[in-house]
């Protein structure tokens, strides 16, 4: 019996829980439409070969368009006593997101499952008639918020034509650790990105780029007037957001391929300004991006939730988020296409 299926565009085997990246990846790569795909025979080639059981807990995605008329429902998916730790949706509702809506929140219990079931199978990648508000899905311990398709319908920029100039104008590296006397490398590309006025008011610019404590190699941000696009996407971040904070940094990740990845880690805040949260954009090829509990909190169980984060999809995490979650982009061998992350951070100064 073989896990592995037929890629309808390049023929090649791909086992049959990350055909439906690859496919992205593929039309990534032919710059086809998404209208190109045959849903009705990715969904078949999706489909667990006879014999074994569908585990799609890896592919989980925000909610679909509609789930938020049906509030009651999902919120009653949690049980009020269990519901004592999630202070975090207040940071988000009072953080004055313009347009957002709640759905509750979801929990990875059985019973959570059963009950999500009927939505989840009717859920269909493209999500061409969802929200273009942002949408909060989450666990017991934080929601987080997503935009899906946000360059495409908010800010209405080609998002290649980004991905390309974020390539080209910026200078990338591979940052260099040493943690405990040992030497290791990143297994991605990174660079960034600040306002003029950040630059300008930070003694020591060239520590800029990296958020790791431990991380080398560092260059000073560009200015975002080096790559315009980037910076009006900026603006619409900053809209979509009641421009209630201005986005001055932006710290980039390249995944250059399915074996890039970052591992599960919690951002350090100490140089984010208080209350703010940090929001990625998605360039390129679809990846999971898998936020899971802090293995330092007392949750009650342990939560997961994974997101597939495609081409212009925009997530928010909020202030607190990085208490409880840890989040991390898992390598998948099998994906071809490259992805640029912009994540988008208040922050008080370079250092
Ligand atoms: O690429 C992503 O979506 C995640 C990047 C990330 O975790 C980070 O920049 O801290
Ligand atoms: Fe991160």
């Amino acid at each position: 019996m073989s896990h592995f299926v037929k890629c309808p565009f390049c023929s090649s085997e791909v086992h049959y829980l990350l055909i439906q990246s690859h496919v992205n990846a593929c039309l990534d790569l032919n710059e086809a439409a998404p209208s190109d795909q045959p849903p009705a025979k990715l969904r078949r080639l999706m489909a667990p070969p006879a014999g074994i059981p569908r585990d799609e807990s890896h592919l989980q995605e925000a909610p679909p368009a509609g789930m938020h008329q049906h509030p009651q429902r999902l919120c009653s998916l949690v049980p009020a006593s269990s519901s004592g730790q999630r202070t975090f949706r207040d940071n988000l509702s009072g953080g004055g997101l313009n347009g957002m809506e709640w759905v509750g929140t979801t929990t990875v219990t059985k019973e959570a499952e059963a009950s999500i079931a009927p939505v989840s199978s009717s859920r269909q990648r493209g999500d061409e008639s969802s929200s273009n508000k942002l949408v909060s899905v989450g666990t017991r311990l934080c929601d987080v918020a997503v935009c899906r398709r946000f360059l495409q319908r908010n800010a209405q920029c080609d998002s290649r034509t980004l991905l390309l100039e974020c390539r080209q104008r910026l200078t990338w590296n591979v940052p260099t650790t040493n943690i405990g006397g040992k030497a290791g490398t990143y297994h991605r590309e990174m660079c960034a990105v600040a306002t003029q006025q950040l630059l300008a008011t930070s003694k020591d610019t060239a520590k800029g780029v990296h958020d790791a404590r431990d991380a080398s190699g560092s260059t000073t941000p560009a200015m975002y007037d080096h790559v315009p696009l980037l910076d009006s996407v900026r603006h619409e971040v900053e809209n979509l957001l009641d421009n209630k904070w201005e986005f001055n940094y932006c710290l980039l990740n390249r995944y250059r391929d399915g074996r890039d990845f970052v591992g599960p880690h919690s951002d350090h805040e100490d140089n984010i300004v208080k209350g703010s949260p940090i929001v990625t954009v998605s360039l390129g090829c679809t990846r999971d991006f898998v936020l899971e509990s802090r293995d330092d909190i007392q949750a009650v169980t342990k939560e997961k939730l994974t997101l597939m984060m495609r081409d212009g999809d925009l997530l928010v995490m909020p202030t607190g988020c990085q208490q409880v979650y840890k989040h991390g982009v898992p390598a998948r061998r099998n994906l071809l296409g490259e992805r640029i992350s912009l994540t988008f951070r208040v922050v008080k100064a370079l250092m």
